[in-house]
């Protein structure tokens, strides 16, 4: 099952970061207010940079205990640990530590020196998701880039057509740098909520691509959009900003 999306939009970029950071942590609340310990996929990227810090802002004032959220990415660039080029160092700047996630719930993809090849590295990833239930997410979080890629999935690449796996090594990447990981389509449609986060001009395109209907693995129209792929079984929502807002 997979939810139809629905567009939400915001009156500026600052207010869409604002606005993702406030459903963000209402749900975590929810969620732990069940008693589960929720799990959430984030991105890398810009707007993920501005909402990331608004997370910061935004917790003292929020009932989520950080402590008793597991964090993911839905793709890592592959550089060494500590470098800013990666995903969960950006992230780790902007809020992961400041508001008191536990260490043992923060899982990253392993850095381009931690002495393994970028496959083995996608396959610890793998195995790591699939201790904690591949992909089980409360929330995923998703950018798109203006080619319509999602995590680090990319129009035309190989690495978007992989089947039963949970990551997969991506070379040749189009966007710097050229190797990463990311997680398959597959392990993407366990998410209750995905959520697309896009804001510029050069990214209305693909947004209005993604939107025009769901596609299958594999189908020449995931081909053109992996955009089009992913789809929460809950709800799936696109926040966006004026620019990107489909009139
Ligand atoms: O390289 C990446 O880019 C995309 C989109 O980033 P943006 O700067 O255009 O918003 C991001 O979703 C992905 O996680 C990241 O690795």
């Amino acid at each position: 099952m997979s939810a139809a999306p629905e567009v939400r939009s915001s009156a500026s970029r600052s207010a869409l970061a604002t606005a993702v950071a406030v459903a963000l942590l209402d749900r975590l609340a929810d969620a732990q207010s069940r008693g589960e310990v929720p799990q959430v996929g984030l991105t890398g990227g810009t707007i993920a940079d501005e909402l990331h810090r608004e997370l910061a802002r935004l917790s003292p004032e929020s009932p989520v205990d950080w402590s008793r959220v597991v964090l993911w990415w839905g793709d890592e660039r592959w550089a060494p640990a500590g470098d800013a080029y990666r995903n969960e160092v950006q992230a780790h700047e902007a809020f992961i530590s400041e508001v008191g996630v536990d260490p043992a719930n923060v899982h990253v993809v392993p850095a381009s020196d931690a002495g393994l090849s970028l496959a083995e590295a996608a396959l610890a990833y793998s195995e790591t998701m699939r201790e904690h239930g591949a992909g089980s997410f409360e929330v995923l979080m998703l950018g798109i880039g203006p080619d319509g890629h999602v995590a680090s999935l990319f129009p035309g690449h190989p690495a978007a057509q992989v089947r039963d796996a949970i990551a997969v090594p991506v070379e040749d990447s189009p966007k710097p740098p050229p190797e990463r990981v990311s997680l398959t389509f597959e392990a993407m449609e366990h998410s209750r909520a995905v959520w697309f986060v896009a804001a510029g001009a050069d990214k209305a395109e693909a947004v209005a691509r993604a939107l025009s209907g769901p596609a299958e693995i594999g189908s020449p129209e995931a081909v053109e959009c992996p955009a089009r792929v992913p789809r929460g079984t809950v709800e799936t929502i696109f926040w966006l900003d004026p620019d990107t807002t489909p009139s």
